[in-house]
Parts: C-alpha cells; sequence; structure tokens
C-alpha cells in the first residue's frame, strides 16, 4: 500500500534518513522504532510532505505522493495524529472531530467557529456522532480541549484523524504522556481502529504498545533500517538488543 523507496534526507550535512525503504501493506499495524535521533521523524514528515527528500521516492497505492504537499494527502486516503496533540483549543469537541471532515464539504475553520451544533448538516452530525461512539467520546462532545484528560485528548485526536475514513492512519506516538490505565485504552483502540479496515503506521517509544499491537515491526538506527520483522523477531535480534541497551547504559 505504501512503499518508501530509498528514501535519504538531508539537514546539512546530517543524513538524518539515509537510503530508506520499507513497505507497509494493506490492513496491517506496523511499528517504526528506533532510538532518539533515529530518524523516525523525519521519515513521518516525509510521507506527510512536511519534509522533501533528496532522493528517492514514496508511492501509495502506486502513485507516487512526492509533488503533493501536505493539505493534499488527505484526497489520496492518508492522514494522521501529532506528536504534540494539535488540537484547536477555541473549537469543542465536536468542532474539532469535524474539522477532519470540512475538505469534503469544502467547509472553512472559521464557518465552523460560527455555526452552533445544530447548523450542521445531519449527514456531518451523524458522521462526527460514529465516530464519536467508537472513541467512547460521545458524552464530550460540547467539552472543550482545556477540559478534558490527556486520554481523551488522544482519544479527540485519533476521531479526528479517522472521520475522513482513510486507508491509512500515520500515528505519531501515541501513547506518549499516558498514564497506565490510558495506553490500555489506546492499544484497544487502535486494534480497534485496524479491524475496521484501517492500516496504520505507528512511531512509539513504548515497547509494551508495540510488542502489543503491531503485525510487523522496523527498526531504525542513525537513519537506515537496522531491522525489520514480527516483534518477536524484533526482540530478538541482536543488533536491536544492542541499539538498545546502548541507550539505556547511556541514559
Ligand atoms: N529540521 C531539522 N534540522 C536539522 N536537523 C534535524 C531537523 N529535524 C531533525 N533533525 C535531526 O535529524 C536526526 C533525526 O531526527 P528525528 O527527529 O527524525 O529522529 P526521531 O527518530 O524521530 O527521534 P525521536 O524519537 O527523539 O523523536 C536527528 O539527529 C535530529 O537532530
Amino acid at each position: 500500500m505504501l512503499e518508501v523507496k530509498n528514501v535519504t534526507v538531508a539537514f546539512g550535512g546530517l543524513k538524518a534518513v539515509n537510503d530508506f525503504s520499507m513497505t507497509i501493506s494493506q490492513g496491517k499495524i506496523h511499528a517504526l522504532i528506533g532510538p532518539n535521533g533515529a530518524g523516525k521523524t523525519t521519515l513521518f514528515n516525509t510521507i506527510t510532505r512536511i519534509v522533501n527528500p533528496h532522493k528517492g521516492d514514496i508511492l501509495f497505492k502506486g502513485k507516487s505522493l512526492l509533488k503533493l504537499n501536505t493539505h493534499d494527502i488527505i484526497y489520496r486516503g492518508i492522514s494522521r495524529t501529532f506528536q504534540n496533540l494539535q488540537l484547536f483549543q477555541a473549537m469543542n469537541v465536536f468542532e474539532n472531530i469535524y474539522s477532519g471532515l470540512i475538505h469534503k464539504y469544502n467547509d472553512s475553520l472559521f464557518s465552523v467557529f460560527s455555526k452552533s451544533k445544530s447548523n450542521f448538516d445531519k449527514e456531518v452530525r451523524d458522521k462526527v456522532l460514529e465516530v464519536a461512539e467508537m472513541f467512547d467520546i460521545k458524552n464530550r462532545l460540547t467539552s472543550y480541549p482545556s477540559q478534558l484528560t490527556y486520554g481523551m485528548l488522544k482519544r479527540v485526536e485519533m476521531a479526528r484523524a479517522v472521520i475522513s475514513d482513510p486507508d491509512l492512519l500515520l500515528l505519531d506516538e501515541p501513547a506518549a504522556g499516558l498514564n497506565y490505565y490510558e495506553t490500555e485504552e489506546i492499544k484497544s483502540i487502535i486494534q480497534m481502529v485496524n479491524k475496521r479496515g484501517k492500516t496504520i503506521l505507528l512511531v512509539e517509544h513504548d515497547m509494551n504498545v508495540v510488542m502489543n499491537v503491531s503485525d510487523l515491526v522496523t527498526v531504525m538506527n542513525f537513519g537506515k533500517k537496522i531491522a525489520e520483522g514480527t516483534p518477536e523477531d524484533v526482540a530478538n535480534n541482536e543488533e536491536v538488543v544492542k541499539v538498545y541497551l546502548g541507550e539505556d547504559e547511556n541514559a
């Protein structure tokens, strides 16, 4: 479904991503892991067209994404969440979720502010309610981000990414900042979303999440792929163990 082909991204003399390739197959939960500075976010930002690669190509369903800008990828069926939540503080949960869909209705963020909930089309309301139900936030639709726990905010952000019905969902550290119970919840949510037909690329530091939900894991270090396989394969890979133990020793 998504093919990253020999991608290199350099910042000055530093190759943050170095001749890197990976393939994400339809229907899978595929994790991308690696120590701090490995190049995960840079690769993620290249796929989502925030960063331009110096070499290589990224194909989605056989077509290159490189000519698109970041606002266009949603039309191709790709949507994402952010490492640092990017919800609109002045909008309530309903409006935040709807903001993931406005491109389909030729609507603008400005007009979302000026509507009361009853002024949204029935189709829009039904869609927001359906997604809110899926993420168990239906009773918080009139709350504002500042009134919600971090775990709930993560669910709102994921709901906003899913409402456009993407084929590929990119999750940037969905478990970061969550407590034990919220992490367990997010694991079930990721699996539920995947069962509903979404292919998922997950960048995540929490190994409990990675090992429990992923079908396939790709490990990156210094911009290069150092291992790929099932969670069990990579957990037993000598180079991966060395990289992670090395990180612990330096911690
Ligand atoms: N805009 C930038 N300008 C210069 N260097 C950058 C830039 N973005 C990233 N880098 C460097 O590229 C390398 C890869 O960084 P990146 O953020 O992609 O790693 P990461 O694997 O996502 O790390 P983390 O897990 O800490 O988020 C690092 O050495 C980083 O300092």
